[in-house]
């Protein structure tokens, strides 16, 4: 079964040599939507051409996103792929430990980093997990080989059982809905400017492993709401119901 509704997207490329082989790699595996964020080369150079063999034409219908939130904007699983562990974020994972949630995916994306420094931590924040292909001592692999091994451990997973019927939200909503609790935080005082950042990296990783449908996060965008509504009618009534939580109970970080 070809990997149908696969996005991969590569993070400022700098090769067209690799962005052609990448282009190869998922041919071969049935992926067909290449997304390019800021690239640092033009795609169809003769080179990718040349690398890409028979998988010129996903080259040529390649679609170029200013950032990375808008390529991955429809999508409603976005996997974010790193050589390295990095200590201020969750443990990568295995490959296979993310097929349950390939399964419940219906517009699953990859996302690859630069060839020498790989994704920032900003950009695996915006991926609901991140995975890691166990290798020797020298974990940097090519990215084009990157991009065979993690898609072929997706077609290992959308083989196994079909798509699931469930509308998980796009990572456009649920963007949206991280703005709005971010904004709602504020307001109520959960969090500061200076540990705002920290604070919604818990809450967006608790959050994501939850795999909301649409519906889910506009229930909780209601919940939000309502705390808004809340406070400023409290304000303007210079009342406020009920106690503020203990500080430790807040104090997640
Ligand atoms: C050449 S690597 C970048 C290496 C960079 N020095 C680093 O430490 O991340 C280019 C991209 O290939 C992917 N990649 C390379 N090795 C990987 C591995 N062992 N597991 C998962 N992805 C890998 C990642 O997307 C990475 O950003």
């Amino acid at each position: 079964m070809p990997l149908v509704n696969l996005a991969v997207v590569l993070v400022s490329p700098k090769t067209p040599g690799n962005i052609g082989s990448a282009a190869r790699a998922m041919l071969n595996m049935g992926a067909r939507d290449l997304r390019l964020v800021a690239p640092r080369c033009d795609h169809l150079d003769s080179q990718a051409v040349a690398m890409a063999v028979h998988a010129a034409d996903l080259l040529r219908e390649a679609r170029v996103y200013p950032t990375l939130r808008e390529a991955l904007a429809d999508r409603d699983l976005s996997v974010g792929t790193s050589a390295r562990i990095r200590a201020d974020l969750p443990a990568p994972r295995h490959p296979a430990q993310v097929r349950p949630l390939v399964r419940a995916a219906s517009a699953p994306a990859l996302v690859f980093g630069p060839e020498e420094t790989g994704l920032v931590n900003s950009d695996l924040e915006q991926c609901q997990v991140t995975v890691r292909v166990p290798t020797g001592d020298y974990a940097s692999l090519n990215l084009a080989q990157a991009v065979l091994l993690v898609c072929y451990e997706f077609l290992q997973a959308q083989d196994e059982v079909p798509a699931s019927e469930r509308k998980t939200a796009t990572r456009e909503e649920m963007e949206a809905m991280y703005g709005h609790l971010h904004q709602t935080m504020h307001l109520i005082g959960y969090t500061d400017a200076v540990r705002a950042r920290h604070t919604l990296r818990l809450w967006r990783a608790m959050l994501d492993r939850a795999l909301m449908s649409s519906a889910e996060s506009r229930l909780f965008r209601g919940l939000l709401r309502q705390v808004e509504w809340k406070v400023r009618d409290a304000a303007r009534c210079g009342t406020v119901e009920g106690k503020a939580a203990p500080a430790d109970e807040t104090a997640l970080d």
